[in-house]
């Protein structure tokens, strides 16, 4: 491809996002490119990469085009991003060729924006803090009372790419053994300094082409993400019920502590996600997992009420933790989102908690970073349920720094992983506990 036609298919591809604005972009990417199999992969790492990069600065770029009088498009988002990284106004017009795959030329309003903003830079002293920090205006003080005076360095390593994290499936095999093996296919891979299962890459690489991968002796699983199975402490004579089960990313992480032993029951209110998780299952080896969809007037739960050893609460959240994979959640996410987010997680803290034995243990998880759906849903929690408790986690899966805590907050900036939360909560012994007077 052309640079001009790199240019009009960055265009197409964020015109193809504004379009869907609920949809992720990466799965408008997917689609898009799909679409276009003429575009190779190089073009295509180029095109992503330039959308990318608009995306990581939407509220600025806005803010110079509103400055400017000019209209927010995809064209003057991406002709804005590339005057405020010092091309030439000379060459930008060049880029703006007529032809077929090229975008056309710069409108008249267009070249008056490229030419104002010459030689500026994109950032600007006078931005509101929320514009600086890409954030939407209603977010910011729920950061800001999340992360205090660390905010903007909690952010900045929230929009920095992220690496790509491996959990190896000692079932299979073991880390140094799994580490070799990708060394052997030209993926050279360093230890997680947390999880005591993680390998970790720099970038974007075909980890899901790999012998290991494809024979189950790894997964692709953020270091936070292995921390969660971690804390729950499972051992292999347990029953356990991962609640939120999705497509089995932590079910197989539980499955793997446990040996292949004792029983997990994974559920979750989606048949596609579950679906998900056969094949997974399959590739890693594991056995002891039964799949449950959870649907409405189901006698499932009823007939196990209080009868799981740990319950795995991995609830549906903003996401606001996994930045880092995708720039445009934090603009997509409105404040009704967030709301509705609060009821649902607390509906099913109730819902699960019923499940836990008398002496046996819930993890409640999200991978956001906002206290709203962590620390203030767990303290809400035991608000309504005096038969609860947090306690420390017993797992011995945890590294040094973590072990024996009863809840976590991860985050990019402190642990180099997603942002993830965790808390352990359990059921006090029916001795322990005196109902509550009615
Ligand atoms: C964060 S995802 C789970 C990810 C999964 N545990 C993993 O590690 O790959 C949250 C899951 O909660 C499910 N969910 C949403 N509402 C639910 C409900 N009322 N009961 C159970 N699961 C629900 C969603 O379908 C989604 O798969």
């Amino acid at each position: 491809m052309t640079p001009s036609a790199r240019l009009g298919a960055s265009i197409d591809l964020l015109t193809a996002m504004e379009a869907a604005p609920r949809k992720p972009a990466d799965a408008v990417a997917n689609s898009f490119f799909r679409e276009r199999r003429y575009i190779g992969g190089g073009d295509r790492r180029a095109v992503s990469g330039m959308v990318w990069e608009i995306m990581r600065a939407w509220r600025r770029l806005g803010w110079w085009l509103t400055k400017c009088g000019a209209d927010i498009t995809p064209r003057a988002l991406a002709a804005t991003n590339l005057v405020l990284k010092g091309w030439p106004a000379r060459e930008i017009a060049d880029l703006f060729a007529e032809g077929r795959f090229a975008p056309g030329a710069l409108t008249y309003a267009e070249q008056d924006v490229v030419t104002a903003l010459a030689g500026g830079t994109l950032d600007n002293a006078d931005m509101p803090r929320a514009v600086r920090l890409e954030l939407p205006d209603w977010l910011l003080p729920r950061l800001e009372e999340t992360f205090g005076e660390t905010l903007e360095a909690e952010l900045s390593a929230l929009s920095e790419p992220a690496t790509l994290d491996l959990r190896v499936n000692i079932l299979r095999t073991n880390r140094r053994d799994a580490q070799n093996a990708l060394g052997r296919e030209g993926l050279h891979a360093v230890l997680t300094p947390l999880s005591p299962w993680g390998l970790r890459l720099n970038g974007r690489l075909p980890v899901t082409s790999t012998t290991p991968f494809k024979d189950g002796r790894i997964e692709i699983q953020d270091e936070g993400s292995q921390l969660v199975a971690a804390i729950m402490g499972v051992t292999p004579e347990m029953r356990v019920l991962d609640y939120c089960a999705g497509a089995g990313g932590k079910t197989l992480a539980l499955a793997m502590m446990m040996e292949n032993k004792g029983h997990i029951a994974a559920c979750d209110v989606s048949e596609a996600r579950l679906d998900g998780a056969v094949r997974r299952l399959r590739r890693a080896g594991v056995h002891n997992v039964e799949r449950h969809l959870l649907q409405a007037g189901d006698k499932w739960a009823k007939r196990r009420a209080k009868s799981f050893d740990r319950v795995l609460v991995d609830a549906p959240c903003s996401g606001t933790g996994t930045w880092r994979r995708n720039p445009d959640a934090r603009l997509r996410m409105t404040e009704q989102d967030l709301e509705e987010l609060l009821v649902k997680q607390s509906e099913i803290l109730d819902r699960a908690s019923s499940l836990v034995k008398p002496g046996g243990r819930m993890v409640y998880a999200t991978c956001s970073i906002l206290r709203a759906e962590n620390a203030s849903q767990v303290e809400a929690f035991l608000a309504r349920h005096s038969d609860f408790q947090l306690v420390p986690s017993d797992s011995t899966a945890l590294p040094d720094s973590l072990r024996g805590t009863s809840m976590f907050s991860l985050t990019p900036h402190q642990n180099e992983t997603d942002g993830f939360f965790a808390a352990v909560l359990e059921r006090k012994s029916e001795a322990d506990h005196e109902p509550t007077e009615l």
